[in-house]
């Protein structure tokens, strides 16, 4: 599915947190989201999702009609409350396509999607029950097992270990390619994007800072500017490209606080 946004933006009240962005994002590959805690990367998810009103153009196909079911969405947040085993809070994800009664083909699309995540053994366990990591793969299968056209996921890997994180992203990726999917991944990780995204998106205070390929975004001139980190880039023995953050320059020191630091 070919995502189009023109001139797209969102305020709260009458605070903008998303000034008007023109964005694409095509399907068989993955639009990575950085930037800044509050830089507006889960609004612009969103607004996507159709969870905050936005204004501007949000074309799906080149259609402003949103299509049921075929859009996924894995919130940043994920608390649940009720009583379910991890293999009923897999099956609403295909809430779509279930008939009154659940189907074989329902059951073995749950299997194949907790199995391809490596969680087959958590299927009976109480989902309240639970660690943060568990639960955040349990919620990523939920939304796999919709088969969507357009896969919308904020944070997928905040709360996972280094082995989860790699894994996880594969299966994203893999998933994105396979099944021609249109992947928006919000990540905090900048290495992890320039390894897994097609494209990224910089986002600061709302604004786009740059977009394009991993390559043309996450240069140590951009991280710089959005984060206040000075980064290192680093060539890896396989041509890796990484960036080693050296030392942030909180905005609140200034020239005056160096001054006063140097003194004492
Ligand atoms: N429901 C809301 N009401 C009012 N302001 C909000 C609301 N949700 C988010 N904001 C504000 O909008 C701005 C962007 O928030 P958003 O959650 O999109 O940032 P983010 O880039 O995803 O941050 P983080 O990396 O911390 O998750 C922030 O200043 C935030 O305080």
């Amino acid at each position: 599915m070919n995502i189009s946004l023109q001139s797209l933006s969102v305020a709260y009240g009458s605070r903008v947190v998303l000034h008007p962005i023109d964005l694409c994002a095509q399907p068989g590959r993955v639009l990575g989201i950085v930037g800044p805690n509050g830089s507006g990367k889960s609004t612009l998810v969103k607004a996507v999702a159709g969870q905050v009103k936005a204004s501007g153009q949000l074309l799906f196909n080149g259609s402003a009609q949103r299509p049921s079911g075929s859009i996924a969405y894995m919130p940043q947040d994920q608390l649940s409350l009720a009583a379910l085993s991890v293999l009923e809070v897999v099956l609403l994800g295909r809430l779509q396509q279930l008939r009154l009664k659940v189907q074989p083909d329902d059951l073995a699309a749950v299997r194949q999607v907790l199995q391809r995540l490596g969680i087959e053994e958590l299927a009976g366990r109480d989902v309240r029950e639970l660690s943060g990591g568990q639960r955040q793969m349990v919620f990523l299968a939920q939304a796999l097992v919709s088969q969507p056209k357009l896969l919308l996921l904020d944070e997928p890997i905040s709360a996972l270990d280094i082995c989860h994180q790699l894994e996880v992203l594969e299966v994203v990726y893999q998933t994105t390619r396979q099944q021609m999917l249109t992947t928006l991944l919000v990540l905090h990780d900048l290495n992890a994007a320039a390894r897994f995204c097609d494209d990224v998106v910089l986002l600061k205070d709302g604004q786009l800072l740059a977009c394009g390929s991993p390559a043309q975004v996450l240069t140590v001139a951009h991280v710089a500017q959005a984060f206040g980190v000075e980064t290192e880039a680093l060539r890896c023995a396989d041509g890796t490209g990484v960036l080693v953050p050296k030392r942030a320059v909180p905005k609140h020191i200034n020239a005056m606080d160096d001054i006063a630091r140097c003194a004492l």
